[in-house]
C-alpha cells in the first residue's frame, strides 16, 4: 500500500461490484496510490454500499456501473457522499455513456477492462483537486520534481472542495508551497527538469537565461526564480525589449536625467535602479542594438552603469534574468548578439520545451484553465470530452501555453454545458489534417509490427482485427490506458476505440 509520507488520516476507498472477484482486483488500487490507504471496503450489494456511504467517511468511492443498474442511479450514491471521488467502471464503456455518468455525479470514468496505473493516476489527480489551491499546486511541482504521478489521465470535474481529511493531513505534511514554482503547470518529465532547475539556480547570484518559444512561459520561469530566491523580499522588475521602441530601451534600463534626450522632461529611475536588492529581468533581449549591448555587458561585469544625460556612475546589485525565445547562436552569427555578451549572460541557462514536446501536459493545463475560466466566466463546464481531449492532445500548439489557455477561455466565454465537446473546439483545432502523431508511439508500433512478423513463419497472417487489436492495446500500454491520448496518437476518434473493444469482447476474444 503506498505512502503518504506521514500524513496524518489515511485514504478510505470503496469499492462496489457485484462481481467479488472483479471488485478486489479493482480494489488492489490502494497499492498503486501515492497516498496511505485504509483496508478497502468491497461491496457487492448496492444498497449495503449506499446504506454506509451516510454514515461512514469516504475518500474514494469505485462503482460498477452494472451493478447498480446504469448511470442514472450513480446520483443517489453521488449525494449520500458529496466529497468523495467517484470512479464510475463499466464493461460497456462510450463516450455518451462516460459523459453522462459524469453529469450523474462520477468525477471519471473507465472502461473495463482497465489498468490499475490509469486508475490510480485517474483517483490521485482528482484527491490532488480536492487540496487547497496553494497546498495543491506545491504538491503539484513538488510531485513533479519528484516522480510523483500527478497527470490526469482523462476527463475530470474540476471540483475544488476541501476534503476534510486530505486537507488536514497534508497540511500536517509541513508541505509548504515554494511561492512563484505553483504557477507553473505541467508533470512531464522535461517541466520537472525545469522546475528542478529553478530550485537549483534560484539561490545563486549568477544571471540566468531562458530560451524557449513565445507562450511556453519564460516569465513565469523568471518570476519563480526570484520568488525561491533570497531576493524575493526586494522587487522583481521586469522589463519586455520588444514592447519598447529601440531607442527609448536604454532609458527604460538605466534612467535618464531631465533634458537628456528630447521629451525628458523629468529625471527617471531606469529598471536596474528600482531592482536593486532585487531581480531584473529582462525579456526579448535580442532586440537591443549592439551599442546598447556594450553598455549591458559593462552593467554585468562591474553592476555600475550611467543614467542617460549623466556623468554620474551608479551601482547596483540586482541579478539579472534575460530571455530570448530567437536562437541565441544564430543571432551571434548573424553579427546581432555580442558573443561575449551572451556568454557573459549564458552563465544558468533554462531551455523551456515547447508544449507538443510535452503532450502528456495539455490535458493538465487545458483542465486547470477551464476550471479557472469556468469559474471567473460564472459557467459550470467540468471536463472535456473524449474526442475534445484527443483533438486537444493531438494539436501542435505553435503558440504554445498562450495559445492553450486563449483557446480554453474563449471557448468557455462562446458555450455552455457541462462538458466541452469536440464541436466546440476552434476549427483550427478540430482539423484533422493538422494532426501530428507523437513520433515514439509510431515508431513503437512499427518497431513491434515489424519485429511481429520477422518472427512469425510466412504465410500465417494474423486476422486484421487480431492486428487492429494489437495496434490499439500497444498505444493504450504506451498511454496507461488512457483512451483520449491513445486515439489521438493513432489518428482515431475515441469512439473507435470503445466501439472496437465491444466487438472483441462479442467474439469472445
Ligand atoms: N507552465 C505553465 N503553467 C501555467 N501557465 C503557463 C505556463 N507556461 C505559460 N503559462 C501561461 O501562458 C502565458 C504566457 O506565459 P509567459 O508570458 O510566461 O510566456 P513567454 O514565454 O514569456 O512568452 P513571450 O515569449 O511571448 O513573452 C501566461 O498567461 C502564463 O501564465
Amino acid at each position: 500500500m503506498g505512502s503518504n509520507g506521514g500524513m496524518a488520516k489515511p485514504v478510505t476507498v470503496r469499492v462496489l461490484d457485484s462481481s467479488a472477484s472483479e471488485g478486489a482486483r479493482t480494489a488492489a488500487v490502494c497499492a498503486k496510490l501515492a497516498v496511505a490507504c485504509d483496508e478497502p471496503t468491497l461491496y457487492t450489494d448496492a444498497t449495503n454500499c449506499l446504506n454506509e456511504l451516510s454514515r461512514i467517511n469516504t475518500d474514494v468511492l469505485i462503482v460498477d456501473l452494472e451493478s447498480i443498474g446504469g448511470e442514472d442511479a450513480l446520483e443517489t450514491f453521488a449525494v449520500r457522499c458529496p466529497s468523495s471521488v467517484i470512479v464510475a467502471v463499466s464493461a460497456q464503456g462510450s463516450i455518451s455513456r462516460a459523459v453522462s455518468a459524469m453529469r450523474c455525479g462520477a468525477h471519471d470514468f473507465l472502461t473495463k477492462p482497465f489498468s490499475l496505473d490509469a486508475l490510480a493516476s485517474k483517483i490521485t489527480f482528482q484527491l490532488e483537486q480536492r487540496r487547497p489551491q496553494t497546498i495543491r499546486d506545491a504538491a503539484m511541482v513538488s510531485g513533479a520534481q519528484h516522480g510523483g504521478t500527478t497527470t490526469p489521465q482523462g476527463s475530470a470535474r474540476l471540483d475544488t472542495q476541501a476534503h476534510p481529511a486530505a486537507q488536514s493531513s497534508i497540511l500536517s505534511s509541513g508541505l509548504q508551497s515554494p511561492r512563484g514554482l505553483e504557477q507553473l503547470i505541467g508533470a512531464s518529465t522535461s517541466m520537472r527538469e525545469v522546475y528542478d532547475k529553478i530550485r537549483r539556480m534560484a539561490p545563486s547570484q549568477a544571471p540566468v537565461f531562458i530560451t524557449g518559444e513565445s507562450g511556453t512561459g519564460k516569465e513565469l520561469c523568471a518570476t519563480a526564480l526570484h520568488a525561491q530566491s533570497d531576493r524575493r523580499k526586494a522587487p522583481f522588475i521586469a522589463l519586455n525589449c520588444a514592447a519598447i521602441p529601440r531607442d527609448l530601451i536604454e532609458s527604460e534600463i538605466f534612467g535618464h536625467v531631465r533634458g537628456a534626450f528630447t521629451g525628458a522632461s523629468d529625471t527617471r529611475i531606469g529598471a536596474a535602479e528600482q531592482a536593486d536588492g532585487g531581480t531584473l529581468f529582462l525579456d526579448e533581449i535580442g532586440e537591443m542594438d549592439l551599442l546598447l549591448q556594450s553598455k549591458l555587458l559593462r552593467f554585468l561585469q562591474t553592476g555600475s552603469f550611467q543614467r542617460l544625460g549623466e556623468t554620474v556612475t551608479r551601482k547596483v546589485d540586482a541579478r539579472i534574468i534575460c530571455a530570448t525565445n530567437r536562437n541565441p547562436l544564430e543571432e551571434i552569427s548573424a553579427g546581432r548578439f555580442r558573443e561575449d555578451l551572451y556568454y557573459r549572460l549564458h552563465v544558468l541557462p533554462i531551455p523551456l520545451p515547447p508544449l507538443r514536446d510535452r503532450r502528456e501536459d495539455i490535458l493538465l493545463l487545458a483542465e486547470t484553465f477551464l476550471h479557472r475560466y469556468s469559474r471567473e466566466e460564472g459557467r459550470s463546464f467540468k471536463g472535456f470530452d473524449a474526442d475534445a481531449e484527443a483533438a486537444l492532445i493531438a494539436y501542435n500548439w505553435p503558440g504554445n501555453v498562450r495559445q492553450l489557455e486563449n483557446t480554453i477561455r474563449q471557448i468557455v466565454v462562446m458555450n455552455e454545458g457541462l462538458a466541452i465537446t469536440h464541436a466546440m473546439l476552434p476549427l483550427l483545432i478540430r482539423d484533422p489534417a493538422r494532426r501530428q502523431t507523437p513520433s515514439s508511439v509510431v515508431d513503437l508500433h512499427r518497431e513491434k509490427s515489424r519485429a511481429a512478423s520477422v518472427a512469425r513463419p510466412f504465410g500465417s497472417i494474423e486476422p486484421l482485427w487480431a492486428q487492429e487489436r494489437r495496434i490499439i492495446e500497444t498505444a493504450l500500454d504506451a498511454f496507461d490506458g488512457n483512451i483520449a491520448m491513445a486515439a489521438a496518437a493513432l489518428e482515431i476518434s475515441p469512439s473507435t476505440i470503445y466501439r472496437k473493444k465491444q466487438s472483441w469482447m462479442a467474439r469472445g476474444a
